[in-house]
């Protein structure tokens, strides 16, 4: 019964009464109706074209339980009738392109650097952008620090996949780097405030992940504002203001993430674990830029 289920799942196997012969306990021979693929030989159109004169040799199989390895490898893959593949049985991953996103202060920008420390094959697009640069940070490395004139610019020739007035000061992302680093197989971090993951989604679709970040209560995340020290009150004032209202876009992002106080390693860990997941999808996300 077990031979008879196993013969009808081989393409070309004719399971006729006369195609099993009785042998010792320790030898299954399976007489086959194809010939083994060889550089030079050709698996036949049909089975009964055949003539009974070429009907191929008996395959001995030898029994699991004290063959050598390679003898029994060999001898499956002659009755099968094909050689087994080393070529990998998944798809290759394409590259990703992934948007984060999320209100002032949650933490976007410690998750990508954390992010780009331990994982390989990322490439953060760095962000054009004609507000002054802040202490710390590096031109070319944190943004592109432009003028509005510049920048006005780079709209006019259509060098961006997306750019917005953000708190008065221009953002925009560079199509030329997203496309040069996808060439290469590297997945693509895009981060961009909500309205700009809004633009995003228009114009990408479902070709790229979209990640909602978030502290783990709006409480929390106004401390985080608080404690960078980075705004003027009143520019604390509209952030807060506006993160109320960015919190109700997260039923538009596929994934939310939440950066918890203290807890930004599980945080980059999960967003690690959705690209994997992402990379492994029988039908993976293709896009186009
Ligand atoms: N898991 C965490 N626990 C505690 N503090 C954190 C955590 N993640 C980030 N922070 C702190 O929160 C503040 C805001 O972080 P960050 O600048 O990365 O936010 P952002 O989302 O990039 O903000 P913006 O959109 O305004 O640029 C920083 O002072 C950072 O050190």
């Amino acid at each position: 019964m077990l031979i008879r289920r196993f013969c009808a799942s081989i393409p070309h196997f004719n399971l006729s009464p006369v195609s099993l012969t009785k042998k010792p306990a320790n030898h299954l021979v399976v007489f086959n109706n194809f010939t083994p693929r060889t550089p030079n030989s050709q698996t036949p159109k049909s089975i009964s074209s055949m003539g009974e004169s070429r009907r191929p040799a008996a395959v001995p199989i030898p029994a699991v339980e004290t063959a050598d390895r390679m003898e029994l490898y060999r001898a499956l893959e002659t009755s099968v009738g094909s050689s087994f593949s080393l070529e990998p049985l998944a798809p290759k991953p394409r590259p990703l392109i992934v948007v984060i996103s999320g209100p002032s202060g949650v933490g976007k920008d410690c998750l990508i650097k954390r992010l780009r420390e331990v994982r390989e094959n990322i490439h953060f697009v760095v962000t054009a952008t004609s507000r002054s640069m802040r202490a710390g940070e590096v031109n070319g490395k944190d943004y592109f620090f432009v003028s509005k004139e510049e920048f006005l610019t780079m709209v006019e020739n259509d060098e961006l996949l997306e750019y917005a007035l953000v708190y008065g000061d221009y953002k925009g992302i560079p199509k030329q780097q997203i496309r040069d680093y996808m060439a290469k197989g590297h997945d693509i971090i895009l981060r961009v405030d909500i309205q700009g993951a809004a633009t995003l989604r228009k114009i990408l679709g479902d070709s790229a992940v979209f990640l909602f970040l978030v502290a783990e209560s709006e409480s929390e995340l106004v401390m985080r504002l608080i404690d960078r020290k980075t705004e003027s009150k009143e520019a604390l004032l509209v952030r807060v203001a506006t993160a109320k209202e960015e919190l109700k876009q997260m039923k538009n992002f596929d994934y939310v993430v939440v950066n918890a106080e203290g807890k930004l390693e599980n945080c980059v860990k999960m967003v690690e674990s959705i690209m994997d997941a992402e990379k492994a999808k029988v039908w993976q996300k293709r896009a186009m830029i």
